[in-house]
């Protein structure tokens, strides 16, 4: 079975209240984009017990891979076969894209399918909350609001099809756990749904903000200026997405060609690409 599990980006991140169990509330727009990884699963020739993961470059083992912890979270649910997984990756990680995640809910999706397992969306989202709070998301991979650690969602009846989204990763990688232990929670000012669905992107600049941007920006002025660069090729709306450290911007289909000069002056150690979007 192949599967190609995609990026996300978040429009608008409020972080609004610091959890008694360490994690955060926040406030999110996930938005799925075209950037994706393969993932194939084949079930084990024999009855081995050994699950195998191999694949292009992961900075971590096997083991420790979020597609393995996906395997053993469902099998403690459902006891199913072993498999052997090939995890070709294309997406850069510690970038606020989702990567492994969706590698970890497409497996989910994947085993679920292979061996027939009847799971509905809500139930395999439950279990993609065992792996990672940016898991869920990738079992419905559409256009949601996400409250609570990031697992309560609303669907969101925007489209950005008319416009084009250059998503770029600096030569950084940002963690997680520290960027958020820089953020003074606060509560948002403005709905963000409200905005996102009422004002079109070139009106979001100051209404629909990442907030991880105020502690990730003065350790990493590298993504800051990669977003002024961004707005200065034309971009409508520019964010960090997640808590970095890839920075994306949206552009009408008719400004593609000061993103493509854009991309010429980038640094060669950065990461681009281009995502034609489907929603
Ligand atoms: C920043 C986002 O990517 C926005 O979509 C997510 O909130 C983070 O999702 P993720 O990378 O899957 O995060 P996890 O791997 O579950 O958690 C990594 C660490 O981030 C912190 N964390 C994560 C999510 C959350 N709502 N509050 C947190 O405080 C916790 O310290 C946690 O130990
Ligand atoms: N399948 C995987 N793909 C990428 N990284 C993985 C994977 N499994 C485990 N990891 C480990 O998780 C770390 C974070 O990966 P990644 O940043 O893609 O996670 P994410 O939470 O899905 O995305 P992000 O936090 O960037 O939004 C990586 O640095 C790597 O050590």
């Amino acid at each position: 079975m192949l599967l190609f599990p995609n990026a996300k980006i978040n429009i608008g991140l409020e972080i609004t209240k610091k959890r008694n169990d360490g994690y955060h509330d926040i406030d999110t727009i996930f938005y799925p984009v075209d950037w994706h990884d393969i993932l194939e699963i084949v079930p084990s020739e024999s009855n081995a017990t050994k699950l195998t993961v191999t694949g292009n470059r992961v900075d971590c083992p096997p083991e420790k891979n979020l597609v393995t912890k996906a395997w053993h979270v469902l099998n403690s649910h459902v006891p199913i076969p072993t498999v052997n997984i090939y995890l070709h990756k294309i997406i850069p990680d510690g970038a606020g894209l989702g990567g492994g995640s969706s590698d970890a809910a497409f497996t989910l999706r994947g085993l679920n399918e292979m061996f027939q397992l009847g799971l509905d969306q809500a139930t395999l989202a439950a279990y993609a909350a065992e792996i990672g709070a940016d898991c869920p998301f990738f079992i419905y991979n559409k256009p949601m609001r996400a409250t609570g650690i990031g697992n309560i969602f609303t669907p969101l009846p925007i489209t950005l099809k008319q416009y084009t989204v250059l998503i770029v990763k600096p030569d950084v990688s940002v963690s997680t756990k520290q960027a958020y232990q820089g953020v003074t929670p606060s509560a948002p000012i403005t709905s963000l749904p409200e905005a996102v669905i009422s004002l079109p992107p070139i009106q979001w600049q100051n209404t629909i903000v990442n907030k991880f941007e105020e502690s990730v920006f003065p350790q990493f002025p590298e993504i800051k200026k990669l977003k002024q660069e961004i707005y200065n090729a034309g971009a409508c709306y520019c964010a960090m997405s997640g808590s970095g450290a890839s920075v994306y911007g949206i552009f009408h289909k008719d400004n593609a060609d000061r993103m493509s000069a854009l991309l010429t002056q980038l640094p060669k150690n950065y990461i681009s690409h281009v995502s034609v979007l489907q929603w």
